[in-house]
C-alpha cells in the first residue's frame, strides 16, 4: 500500500491549536432541535438557471461554465437527485435518534434551493426551536465545505430577524468518523476482490480517491490558520489522511495487497482557466495510467455523501469514459448516501457534541482528528469574497 504522489506529511494534531477557547466543547448543552443543512438542487428544467445563479453568485464562473452544467442537469430532466438524498437522510435520521430515545425535531434547509436554510429557521422558531445543532451534509474543511455553511447560518439568522432568539451550533467536521469511512472501505475492498477475480495483480490496478477541486487559495486556507498544513491546506490533508487509512486498514484485513497503489485525485473544476484550482483532474490521470502499467482502475466519491450531480455526471458519465477510451477496466464505489454506518456515526455526532464528550473519547480513525466542534478564528476564510459574518465558530 503506497500513496504515489506527495507523503502525507507529518501534521499538528487538530487539539493542538493555542487560540483563545477550547477547539473542542467541555460542558454539555442543551438543544431543541436538530438542523441539516443541505447544498440544493433543482428539482425541474426551470429550476436550473436560477439555481446555478446562486449558486455562482459573484463567483467568477465563466457563463460557458454554467452553460455546460447546466447541460448535465437538463441531462437528467433538470432534476438533481440530491434532494431527495437529502429527505432520505433526514428521514433516517429521525428514525436512528427515535431508536436512541431522542425526540429531537430535525429541520433541512439548504445554500442554493428550495427549501432554503432561511425558511427552515423561521419554521423552528415559530415553533419554539431557538437552540439549533446543525448538521451540514459536507465533511472535510474548506469553505465551501465549512466556512460557507457557517455564513450561511449567520444569514439565515439575520435576514428572518431572528438574530439574538435563534443560535445555531454546527457539529464538528467529520471526515474521518468511522461511520463516514466504513462505506467507502466496503466499496474499495469490493472492487479490489472484483479486480482480483478477473485475475489482475495489485500493480495493474489503481484506486483514485476522487474529491471536488477547489481554488488552491481556498485550499491553503482551509482548516485553522496556524495549523500550517501546508500546500493543499485541511482539505487535502484530510483526504489523504482518510485514503491513507482506508488502505492500511484493508492490508491489515488482507483485502488489499502492499502494492496496491493509491492517490488522490480532482473533480469538477469550474473558474477561469487563469485561476489555479486543486489538481491532478481525475480524467487526466486516467488518461495517464495505461503508460503505468494499470489496467483497471476504482473510482472512490471520497468527497461526496450522495450520489449527486458531481457523482453521476463528473465520474459515472466522465471518468468512466474516460477509463474506457484509455482501455481500463474501471468501477466506480458506493457514497455512504444512507448507510446505517453513516447515519449512525452521525447522531454519535450529535450526542457527543451535546453531552461534551472528552476529545480523547470521540471516535475518529486518522491522526488529524478529533476535528474542532467550534471552528478557530480565520478557519477556512475566503479572500476573494472578503469577510463575511460567520455562526458556530470563534470571531472573526
Ligand atoms: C468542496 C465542494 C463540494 C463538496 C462539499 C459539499 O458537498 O458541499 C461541492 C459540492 C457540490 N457542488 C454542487 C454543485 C455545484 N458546485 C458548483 C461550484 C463550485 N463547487 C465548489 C466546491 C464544492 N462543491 C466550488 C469552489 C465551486 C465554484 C463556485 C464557488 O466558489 O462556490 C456549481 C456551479 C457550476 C460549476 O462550476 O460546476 C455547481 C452547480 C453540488 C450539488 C450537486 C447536485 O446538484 O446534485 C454539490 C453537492
Ligand atoms: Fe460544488
Amino acid at each position: 500500500m503506497t500513496e504515489t504522489t506527495r507523503g502525507a506529511a507529518e501534521v499538528p494534531h487538530a487539539n493542538e491549536a493555542s487560540v483563545a477557547g477550547p477547539p473542542h466543547v467541555s460542558e454539555p448543552q442543551e438543544y431543541d432541535a436538530i438542523l441539516l443543512a443541505g447544498f440544493g438542487g433543482p428539482e425541474g428544467q426551470e429550476d436550473v438557471i436560477p439555481f446555478l445563479r446562486n449558486v455562482t453568485r459573484g463567483r467568477g464562473i465563466p457563463d460557458e461554465r454554467l452553460e455546460e452544467v447546466a447541460t448535465h442537469y437538463r441531462h437528467f430532466g433538470g432534476v438533481s437527485p440530491i434532494n431527495e438524498h437529502n429527505r432520505q437522510l433526514r428521514a433516517a435520521l429521525v428514525e436512528e435518534l427515535r431508536e436512541r430515545g431522542m425526540t429531537y425535531p430535525v429541520y433541512w434547509g439548504n445554500r442554493n434551493w428550495d427549501p432554503y436554510l432561511e425558511d427552515a429557521v423561521k419554521e423552528a422558531a415559530a415553533n419554539g426551536h431557538t437552540r439549533l445543532l446543525a448538521f451540514a451534509t459536507s465533511a472535510y474543511s474548506s469553505y465551501s465545505s465549512c466556512r460557507q455553511y457557517r455564513e450561511d447560518f449567520a444569514r439565515a439568522i439575520t435576514d428572518t430577524g431572528l438574530a439574538g432568539v435563534v443560535r445555531i451550533d454546527k457539529i464538528r467536521q467529520f471526515f474521518d468518523v468511522p461511520g463516514f469511512v466504513q462505506p467507502f472501505a466496503e466499496g474499495v475492498a469490493a472492487a479490489l476482490h472484483e479486480f482480483a477475480d478477473d485475475g489482475l495483480a495489485p500493480e495493474e490496478i489503481r484506486i483514485l480517491f476522487a474529491t471536488h477541486s477547489i481554488p488552491t487559495a481556498d485550499a491553503e486556507r482551509s482548516g485553522p490558520r496556524e495549523l500550517g498544513l501546508g500546500e493543499g491546506g485541511a482539505y487535502a490533508a484530510q483526504h489523504k489522511a482518510v485514503g491513507a487509512q482506508i488502505m492500511e486498514q484493508l492490508t491489515e484485513e488482507g483485502k488489499a495487497d502492499h502494492g496496491t497503489r493509491w492517490e488522490l485525485v480532482y473533480q469538477s473544476r469550474s473558474g477561469p482557466p487563469t485561476q489555479p484550482w486543486l489538481e491532478p483532474d481525475v480524467c487526466d490521470r486516467i488518461a495517464e495510467l495505461p503508460a503505468e502499467g494499470v489496467k483497471a482502475v476504482a473510482v472512490v466519491p471520497l468527497g461526496f455523501l450522495s450520489d449527486h450531480m458531481e457523482v453521476l455526471w463528473d465520474l459515472d458519465n466522465e471518468a468512466l469514459e474516460a477509463a474506457q477510451e484509455a482501455g481500463l477496466k474501471a468501477t466506480r464505489t458506493p457514497t455512504p448516501g444512507v448507510h446505517h454506518a453513516f447515519v449512525s456515526s452521525v447522531v454519535d455526532l450529535l450526542q457527543e457534541r451535546m453531552a461534551a464528550v472528552p476529545p480523547e473519547e470521540r471516535p475518529h480513525v486518522t491522526e488529524l482528528g478529533p476535528w474542532f466542534d467550534v471552528c478557530r478564528p480565520g478557519c477556512c476564510e475566503n479572500v476573494r469574497l472578503g469577510f463575511r459574518p460567520a455562526a458556530a465558530g470563534i470571531a472573526p
